[in-house]
């Protein structure tokens, strides 16, 4: 199956600010993909670059098998919802549902109506007026009655209290499974994103620190206490074991491990933990 986003060293520079380097990644169809990273990783970079909105300083890409925004076809097949959710706070919103379908060869005219009244939001009620979660719910329903077959959304519950949050991502999953689209979101919200992805991609940097699916990538990493200096437990490692990241909180030391053997006495890792310990091992260098 063609992947929906494939790289290969791809770059983008602003001047002298490299935002993204030596990119490789490779995201099967049908996935719900949560790209993280910390501020100014580049993720909305690499979001940018897969709708076509900025072009590459060097390296490929290619969204659904094609160039990204190379022909009207090509922009019909991706949805895009840029950070904070943009709606046009004059018009109201019956009004973007008519321009989605003015706008949208493929426009879902059904699916618009039924996400409309079932999210309860009042066709007369201008944009500018709606909460964040309902404009993010708005922009989101845009997007999906595109019907295209790849969802890009930049921060969509940035803004969300965590019950609108929660409600929003569930909502994704429901409509996903129901439409066969594929989805990358990212977020800062590493739990929020276990409740939804089986695909990760952390970036930081502007380099991709690991990229796999959740399934995958838990597999193979495990959360060690360690007790004092946690010297003992370390050295006791397996020979193939590497340390991703140590933390110290209120309840001692852990330590990230990444092996595919087991490693005696540790936990599995879990979704939140493996996306934390790259953030911080590249935080930590820098
Ligand atoms: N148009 C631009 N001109 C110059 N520098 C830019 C531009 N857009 C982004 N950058 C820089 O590129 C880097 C990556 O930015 P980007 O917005 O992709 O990060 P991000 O991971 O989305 O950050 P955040 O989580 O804060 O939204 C940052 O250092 C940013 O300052």
């Amino acid at each position: 199956m063609t992947p929906v986003i494939e790289t290969a060293a791809l770059s983008k520079r602003y001047g002298r600010k490299t935002a993204l380097d030596d990119c490789t990644i490779r995201i099967p169809a049908g996935r719900i993909v949560g790209l993280v990273g910390p501020n100014g990783a580049g993720k909305s970079t690499l979001l940018g670059l897969a709708c076509g909105l900025i072009a590459p300083s060097g390296g490929r890409i290619e969204v659904l098998g094609r160039p990204p925004a190379a022909s009207a076809a090509q922009l019909a097949r991706v949805g895009f919802v840029a950070q904070d959710a943009p709606v046009y706070s004059g018009l109201s919103v019956a009004d973007h549902l008519r321009l989605g379908a003015r706008l949208n060869p493929g426009w879902d005219a059904g699916l618009a109506q039924r996400r409309v009244e079932r999210l309860g939001l009042d066709p007369a009620q201008k944009a500018g007026r709606l909460s964040g979660g309902q404009r993010a719910q708005l922009a989101l329903t845009v997007a999906a009655a595109k019907r295209g077959e790849l969802l890009i959304l930049d921060e969509p519950v940035a803004s969300l209290d965590p019950v609108a949050r929660r409600a929003f991502l569930h909502d994704l999953l429901e409509f996903t499974d129901e439409l066969g689209v594929s989805v990358v979101l990212s977020s800062h919200l590493l739990g929020d994103l276990a409740q939804v992805c089986d695909h990760l991609i952390v970036l930081a940097g502007g380099r991709v620190q690991i990229d796999g699916a959740v399934a995958d990538l838990v597999a193979v990493h495990h959360r060690l206490r360690l007790d004092g200096t946690g010297a003992g437990a370390l050295d006791a490692l397996p020979a193939a074991a590497r340390v991703v990241h140590t933390e110290r909180t209120a309840a001692g030391r852990t330590a990230i491990v990444r092996c595919a053997d087991p490693v005696p006495g540790a936990e599995r890792a879990d979704l939140e933990d493996v996306g934390l310990a790259y953030m911080m091992a590249t935080e930590a260098h820098r």
